[in-house]
């Protein structure tokens, strides 16, 4: 794996989340060693999504801590948790269909910059250093997610693979430490599914970026993952290496009838 500079451990204690009566979160625990590319599986209504939506500040967890480096991330805002370098690719594509690929990419780095849009605006009459600066590394991630052709479409004209390669190009233009990925291959045909695991292991690999992905496709998890950790009814029951989790008897139960494990 490459340097990774400044990828943070993620540590994740006791975690509880409620809805009413229902725990959707329980006790869950685990860490994700920094430039670590983490898979989180389990049935359907396991807790991933609620897992993920915490990690994000979208939920705030009941009980349990959730820690970036030393920074506690419990109670922070989505968009403070994304300032600390966490970007979240949601299952959905969440594009501005009337702009161009070039533009949404470039929304990433106002992200990055920390500005709104009053002072994403600002900044456009700003340096022309900055501007080129600026430009540069927006077409840089185009190039790095193999956009930089079609920059200037407008992204409603493109296919659901190429819109979710925009998307990644957004979030890596924010130059997050670590990556939260839901549901990556959903939806994709073989050939879009194959070009999206390219992409995630080469962020992995070469930019060192930590990834905790949620994924229902197993072949996409296990040639991916170093580890995986499994939830079911909101409890983890198995954190381990790809073989031994596949092996796992727990794990095995919770996916009868469901997904073959
Ligand atoms: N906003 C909510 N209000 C009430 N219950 C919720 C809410 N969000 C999730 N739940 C419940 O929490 C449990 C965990 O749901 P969650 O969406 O986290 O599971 P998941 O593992 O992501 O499932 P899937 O694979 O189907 O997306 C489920 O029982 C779900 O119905």
């Amino acid at each position: 794996m490459s340097e990774t500079p400044n990828a943070r451990r993620l540590h994740i204690t006791g975690l509880g989340l409620q809805f009413a009566g229902l725990r959707a979160l329980d006790d869950v625990g685990f860490t994700v060693e920094p430039g670590e590319l983490r898979a989180l599986i389990g049935p359907n209504g396991a807790g991933k999504s609620s897992l993920l939506n915490c990690l994000s500040g979208v939920y705030r967890p009941s009980a349990g801590t959730i820690s970036y480096g030393d920074t506690v991330l419990n109670g922070m805002q989505p968009h403070r948790i994304a300032g600390l370098g966490i970007a979240r690719v949601f299952q959905n594509v969440e594009l501005f269909d009337k702009l161009s690929v070039r533009q949404n990419v470039l929304l990433g780095r106002h992200l990055a910059m920390r500005t709104g849009v009053l002072a994403g605006m600002a900044w456009y009459g700003r340096a022309a250093r900055e501007e080129r600066e600026q430009r540069e590394k927006v077409l840089h991630y185009l190039e790095y997610c193999g956009l930089a052709d079609i920059a200037e479409t407008t992204v409603e004209n493109l296919s659901y693979g190429v819109k979710k390669r925009v998307e990644y190009a957004r979030a890596l233009a924010m130059e997050p430490t670590l990556m939260l990925l839901d549901e990556p291959v959903a939806g994709m045909n073989e050939s879009e599914s194959v070009e999206m695991a390219d992409l995630v292991r080469s962020m992995h690999q070469d930019l060192g970026i930590s990834i905790v992905v949620v994924e229902h496709d197993m072949r996409f998890v296990m040639s991916l993952a170093e580890r995986v950790a499994v939830l079911d009814f909101g409890r983890l029951i198995a954190d381990d290496v790809p073989q031994t989790v596949i092996n796992d008897p727990a794990v095995r139960r919770a996916y009868l009838g469901e997904h073959a494990a």
